[in-house]
């Protein structure tokens, strides 16, 4: 899914098409593409926190396009985040083991 997403931004960066939203928000910068993922994460957790999961899937899709295209902009592939979860994979989390903070 990001694989092909993110295929897709790079493309954009290569040859710039014409009416192109993804060249629209490379050519705002990386400051503009990060205030979408952020807009776009607050409307996850909204459609999320509705249980409405027509909404959950469609703002679902909308951060994974705006997160490709902030990795296209960062020069981060996707191999680089699988090769991240690939290294944690089988591994288990030890939440239960952490102390509690209790001075800060
Ligand atoms: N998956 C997407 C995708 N998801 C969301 N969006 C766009 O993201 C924008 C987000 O909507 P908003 O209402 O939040 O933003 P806006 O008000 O239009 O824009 P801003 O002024 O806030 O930046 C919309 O314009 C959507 O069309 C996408 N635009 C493109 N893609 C993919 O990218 C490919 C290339 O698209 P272009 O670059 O437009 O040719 C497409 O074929 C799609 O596969």
């Amino acid at each position: 899914m990001i694989d092909e997403l993110y295929t897709q931004a790079v493309a954009r960066q290569k040859e710039p098409k014409a009416g192109s939203y993804t060249n629209y928000l490379f050519d705002k910068g990386l400051d503009k593409i990060l205030k979408k993922v952020g807009e776009e994460a607050t409307e996850v957790v909204i459609a999320a926190k509705n249980a409405d999961k027509a909404e959950i899937a469609n703002e679902t899709a909308d951060i994974f396009y705006h997160i490709a295209v902030m990795l296209a902009e960062t020069g981060v592939t996707p191999a680089d985040v699988q090769a991240v979860l690939d290294e944690r994979n089988g591994k288990q989390s030890n939440v239960h083991d952490r102390p509690e903070i209790e001075a800060y």
